[in-house]
């Protein structure tokens, strides 16, 4: 491979909440990186996944899931996030659920950029029983959309991802390599140790509490292989914090070993992971706590 042949691009994932963009970028980049579970708006922050071969450097983007329902100042700021990740990519990922196209998915669609090259991937085909009736709906969404690409995948499965891939390097400019081959993502420990908290308690609890929770590292050193992390889970209200704690703190304690397990794991040392809960009122509306949050 010729190094001036080398090819390095941005490539955001949209869609709306639940379609799998997390799991597809979890699936292309072979790494545990972003989060997942079966409740909507999981994904926060933008997260960076990197993915580097002997040909490319693709860098994702993770975006949250756009909010078209409530107006919160959060989501506001969640939109704006948004709409700057997208102005500075090469390719965007719009992911749909095959055979689904919803109100929710058509807001997507109609806030992305026309002047940069959109991919239409087709998730969740392993859902679909008749593979025919997939050739319609392309049909149906080629009317409504130019698509530089329509790709069917199951990310969940990890069906047709080289095919995705080889159609995302078509569109990547010739650049060499932004990250070091090993980087899996450009976001501090601190961040991937705050995801992989806030998904336990998502996939213990999603069910008895909405999405006002939070997680805010507030202390984090790192003293050899040892890394010490003080964290705060942020509730709307006394009954949520009650709940995350458990009976006798029986559920905070799983959580809590389960989130310390899966961060040993990504730093490759030992992790002294301490877990308080707050209730903070009205937080999604409070601007010093978004700033906090990383939201500006
Ligand atoms: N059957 C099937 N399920 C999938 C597939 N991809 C994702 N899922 C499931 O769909 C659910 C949502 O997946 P996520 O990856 O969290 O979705 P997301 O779009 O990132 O969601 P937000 O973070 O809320 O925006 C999870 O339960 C996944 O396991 C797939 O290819 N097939």
């Amino acid at each position: 491979m010729n190094a001036a042949e080398f090819k390095t691009g941005y490539v955001s994932i949209v869609g709306r909440p639940n379609v799998g963009k997390s799991t597809l970028l979890n699936h292309l980049v072979k790494q545990k990186i972003s989060i997942t579970s079966r409740k909507p708006q999981t994904t926060r922050h933008r997260i960076h996944g990197i993915l580097t071969d002997t040909q490319s450097q693709f860098i994702f983007v993770d975006t949250p899931g756009f909010q078209t329902r409530y107006r919160s100042e959060l989501n506001q700021a969640m939109n704006r996030v948004v709409m700057q990740t997208l102005h500075g990519v090469d390719v965007i990922i719009f992911v749909i659920e095959a055979g689904k196209f919803d109100r929710q998915d058509e807001a997507v669609l109609e806030r992305l950029p026309t002047d940069r090259p959109v991919m239409l991937v087709i998730n969740k085909i392993d859902l679909q029983a008749d593979k025919l009736q997939l050739l319609p709906f392309m049909q149906e969404m080629a009317d409504r959309f130019n698509f530089v690409e329509m790709i069917p995948v199951s990310a969940l499965q990890n069906e047709l991802l080289i095919e995705l891939i080889e159609a995302i390097r078509n569109y990547l400019p010739v650049s060499p390599p932004l990250f070091g081959g090993d980087d899996i993502t450009d976001r501090s420990e601190r961040f991937l140790a705050a995801e992989l908290l806030r998904e336990k308690i998502f996939r213990q609890i999603g069910q008895e509490i909405p999405y006002s929770v939070s997680v805010i590292i507030e202390q984090f050193t790192v003293e050899g292989n040892l890394r010490r992390i003080h964290a705060c889970i942020l509730v709307d209200r006394p009954n949520q914090k009650a709940i995350i704690i458990g009976k006798q703190g029986k559920k905070m304690k799983e959580m809590a070993t389960q989130a310390r397990k899966d961060m040993e794991t990504l730093f490759g040392g030992k992790v002294y992971l301490e877990v308080w809960v707050k209730v903070k009122t009205g937080w999604a509306d409070d601007g010093n706590v978004l700033k906090n949050l990383g939201y500006e």
